[in-house]
């Protein structure tokens, strides 16, 4: 594999198969492509990192960014409807290996109900079915050992794959294995959920200790990232003479014949500068995630026509969903101060860098209680009045498609018993932590091109809480984290409940301030080319075919409709999987 930042392997040359970014999507998709002998190249904005510690070691991702050197991030600015500035950047990976290479690596898996609801919104063959099995055969599972089990892990073989290139264990030692065992008693006291023994074995809501994509290197004695570059395109043995990546060179546009048929990419360094092409003999791949997908559309003239008008981009397709039903988990935090006797006991408080020992995804009726039924009926009841303000706030192409988005989500929520919220279950020096989030928003948002020049940033509108479900989600979730450790298994080790939230008497409104104030993206962007029926809204068929065009493909997590239950790493490996599969089945 030839991994340079040289241009001329790339400008006026032809590839069968040309792909915008080296992310997680992207690397699968090019590796499974350059492995039937096809040539390959994928074109990567950010640079090859692999030497990096903050990057190859798991425990040091807390480096990422106080070292300019590592730049793996492109925090981009967000805002608000009204174009002010979000208080938080957005993380999105820049680097081979995107979003997999400073990820949180948390690994499980969504559930069956949720992927077959994405079939069910057009788009066959879209199913647990089809999509369990990609996620199997990319997992290298490490069952846990003795002494991890006893610590807290646990597995269930069938949910897993142990012969895939994606290593995915729990660490050594375990994280904080007396504050896990009081997490779970909690948990189970406050919210009813029992300890289960696996997050990816489940059909809805669950507590579990956490397993991540890493790997204990006896070696180095280090914990290692399975990023999808340490995984797919480093390893000697991975090494292919047909793929090529050009790193530190950003895609501009698509290039289309008369014919609307792509032909091949314009790029040219990131910094700015002169514009390369390069052509593709078979097909064009955009694989640069959520975040940049629909502006690589938009510069292409591949969009909603009045927009591409006022950047004085020709459309050549009118395609309004490009950019629309952007979604991510809006989150944040609370603490309570561990009293002094305990404040250095590593079995509670390690300060080691990987993230959320102890998961737990609550339902609607877990959350809510008695109020659910009267809280379900609502969410029926105002289906159309949430599509219709999606519509009008630009972030939802018309009211029929938005519908049939927010029936679908709703149906999983009341009547499959999705989770809504996701805790996790934390420490730091000195305070045990919650972090939690809506896990499957009903706020819509969008993102599109700031400027004709192709090496802007975007203007994303995440549109956070703007949903009051969300709102409701989020303070109800907040509030219970906090009542955990006013609960008897936390009193032997707290010293004072609340160190960073609101007042112990404080409104539901002072909440939920307090909540928009200081939430941050969980950064699992996805939903910006959504896999829809065209009259829906959608930007890709169920080939993945951008609609319209002939020869291009998305294959990134901007395809994936709602929220899923999980992070998104399983499902995004499996789409881009099966997206592979459905490009070689075209040859
Ligand atoms: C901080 C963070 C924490 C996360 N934690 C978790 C977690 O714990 N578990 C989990 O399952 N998921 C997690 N995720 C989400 C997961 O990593 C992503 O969903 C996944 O990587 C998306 O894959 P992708 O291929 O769509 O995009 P990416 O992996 O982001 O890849 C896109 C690539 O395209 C490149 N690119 C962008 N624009 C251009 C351009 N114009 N030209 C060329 N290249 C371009 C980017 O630099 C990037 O390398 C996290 C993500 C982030 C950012």
């Amino acid at each position: 594999t030839k991994i340079t930042n040289d241009s001329s392997v790339a400008s006026s040359r032809t590839f069968d198969y040309v792909v915008a970014g080296a992310g997680l999507s992207g690397i699968v998709v090019g590796t499974k492509l350059s492995a039937q002998g096809y040539s390959v190249l994928l074109i990567e904005a950010g640079k090859d990192l692999q030497n990096n510690s903050a990057i190859y070691n798991a425990e040091l991702r807390g480096n990422l960014d106080d070292d300019p050197a590592t730049d793996c991030n492109w925090h981009y600015v967000g805002s608000y409807d009204n174009g002010t500035a979000l208080p938080i950047t957005i993380d999105n990976g820049k680097c081979v290996g995107g979003s997999s290479s400073i990820n949180g690596m948390v690994w499980y898996r969504p559930t069956a109900a949720e992927l077959d609801a994405i079939e069910s919104l057009g788009n066959p063959g879209w199913n647990s079915t089809t999509l369990f099995p990609y996620m199997k055969a990319i997992e290298h599972n490490h069952p846990p050992s003795a002494t991890q089990r006893a610590d807290g892990a646990n597995l269930v073989p069938a949910y897993h794959g142990f012969d895939g290139a994606v290593n995915v264990s729990f660490p050594v030692p375990m994280r904080i294995p007396a504050a896990q065992v009081i997490y779970k008693a909690a948990i189970a006291l406050v919210w009813g959920i029992p300890n289960s023994p696996d997050l990816s074995a489940r059909t809805g809501s669950i507590s579990a200790s956490t397993s991540w994509t890493i790997w204990w290197d006896p070696v180095a004695q280090i914990t290692r990232r399975a990023s999808a570059a340490y995984s797919l395109l480093y390893p000697k043995s991975k090494q292919q003479a047909t793929l090529t990546v050009l790193t530190e060179h950003k895609v501009a546009k698509v290039i289309f014949d008369k014919k609307l048929k792509a032909t091949g990419l314009q790029f040219g360094l990131t910094t700015g500068g002169t514009l390369y092409t390069v052509n593709a003999k078979y097909e064009v791949i955009l694989a640069a995630g959520s975040l940049a997908t629909p502006p690589i559309l938009e510069r292409s003239g591949v969009g909603n026509k009045s927009i591409l008008k006022s950047f004085g981009i020709k459309t050549l397709v009118d395609l309004p969903g490009v950019g629309l039903n952007l979604q991510d988990q809006p989150g944040t935090g609370l603490s309570a101060l561990v009293d002094t006797a305990n404040a250095s006991n590593t079995a509670l408080i390690d300060n080691r860098n990987i993230f959320g020992p102890v998961i737990s995804l609550l339902d609607i009726d877990q959350l809510f209680g008695d109020e659910e039924a009267a809280l379900s009926a609502k969410l029926h009841e105002d289906i159309k009045a949430r599509a219709k303000a999606a519509v009008a706030s630009g972030a939802e192409v018309n009211l029929a498609g938005a519908t049939q988005l927010y029936t679908t989500v709703t149906n999983l929520i009341t009547q499959k018993k999705q989770p809504i919220a996701e805790h996790l279950s934390e420490s730091y020096p000195a305070v045990m932590t919650s972090a939690f989030w809506p896990l499957t928003p009903l706020s819509r948002g969008h993102i599109h091109i700031n400027s004709s020049d192709p090496f802007a940033d975007p203007r994303i509108t995440p549109r956070f809480l703007t949903d009051e479900f969300d709102v409701k989600v989020a303070v109800q979730v907040a509030k219970a984290s906090r009542s955990l450790y006013s609960t008897a298994p936390f009193a032997p080790i707290i010293a004072e409940v609340v160190v960073d939230a609101v007042a112990a008497n404080a409104t539901d409104a002072e909440w939920a301030a307090w909540y928009e104030s200081t939430a941050y993206g969980a950064s699992h962007w996805l939903g910006s080319s959504a896999m829809r029926p065209r009259a829906s809204g959608g930007v890709v068929s169920p080939e993945l075919e951008v609609y319209g065009t002939s020869g291009l493909r998305v294959v990134d997590a901007s395809v994936i409709p709602f929220q899923l239950t999980c992070h998104s790493m399983p499902a995004v490996y499996a789409i881009s999987q099966k997206a592979a599969d459905l490009v070689l089945a075209a040859r």
